[in-house]
């Protein structure tokens, strides 16, 4: 099995061509793939397939390193822009794609970085999914004998936003498992910890459901630059510093899409070989 090995800001991937390959993973063999020591090592396995959308050229699959399928990432989805480019897949500019979550729009800029348009923020707790009485700005959640206020957003996938004085004291280690697991997000959660520089620019440490904290994540980008924009805290467009680098990130208000736009980067190409996951 042939794959790229890619990264968005360091969050990093394996992704596999299962358009021209016959490739079916099992939640194992994604772990296996995803271990730094006995496989490739990456944050999320993608898998490129052909659409049953007549509106998409590709399916895009995503698996976090726990072996778990998911419905978005953002870093991601500009390394997949890349990747059907560099493959030969396609030779267009403008990629529309079917997640799990809908259909995204990928858009490679001459100056090789990749927009992407992700589409419109979700904000009803029930479509999240979150537990809380009523739709808010700010939801208290309680964690260990401590109520944290929390903003709560899905791209697509679920993230909670937890505004901090700085992220480099941020408790992202400890704090971030404890809400990925809280019992009010049942599908589990992306956590942000959100630091405001100033209207456009915040600083952002991101525990990633399902692969720990990364270097980046583009869909919490997303998350945290619409919380941030709710609470009247930030422009439409925000530079958002991850540990990884930088993304630009857009957002006019509700109802209207997310854009994000960033670099994708191709750091080796190998082949993983059969009978051995
Ligand atoms: N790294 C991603 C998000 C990957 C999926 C996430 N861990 C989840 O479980 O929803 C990104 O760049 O958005």
């Amino acid at each position: 099995m042939r794959f790229s090995k890619m990264h968005g800001l360091g969050n990093d991937f394996v992704v596999i061509d299962g358009v021209r390959q016959t490739v079916r993973l099992s939640a194992a063999e994604v772990r296996r793939l995803a271990d730094r020591r006995f496989g490739v090592g990456c944050d999320q396995v993608l898998l490129v397939e052909a659409s049953t959308d007549p509106r998409a050229d590709f399916r895009y699959r995503i698996f976090n390193a726990d072996g778990g399928e998911v419905q978005q990432c953002g870093n991601g989805a500009r390394c997949f822009a890349r990747f059907v480019r560099e493959q030969g897949l396609t030779d267009k500019d403008v990629i529309p794609v079917e997640t799990l979550a809908g259909r995204i729009t990928l858009a490679i800029q001459p100056s090789g970085e990749v927009q992407v348009d992700m589409g419109v923020p979700i904000l009803e707790p029930a479509r999240i999914p979150f537990r809380a009485p009523a739709q808010a700005l700010r939801y208290p959640l309680p964690v260990a004998g401590q109520t944290y206020e929390i903003g709560a957003v899905s791209m697509g996938n679920p993230h909670a936003i937890l505004p901090v004085a700085s992220v480099a004291q941020a408790p992202v280690d400890t704090l971030g498992p404890a809400i990925e697991r809280h019992p009010d997000f049942p599908e589990r959660v992306n956590v942000g910890f959100m630091e405001r520089v100033g209207p456009d620019h915040i600083r952002l440490r991101v525990w990633e459901r399902g692969a720990g904290e990364t270097l980046a994540c583009g869909t919490n980008a997303c998350a945290a630059v619409v919380a941030g924009r709710l609470w009247n805290l930030l422009d439409e467009t925000v530079r958002v510093s991850l540990p990884g680098g930088d993304l630009r990130i857009s957002w006019r208000g509700p109802g209207e899409p997310v854009f994000m736009t960033g670099p994708a980067v191709t750091v080796f190409q190998g082949e993983w070989l059969a009978g051995e996951l």
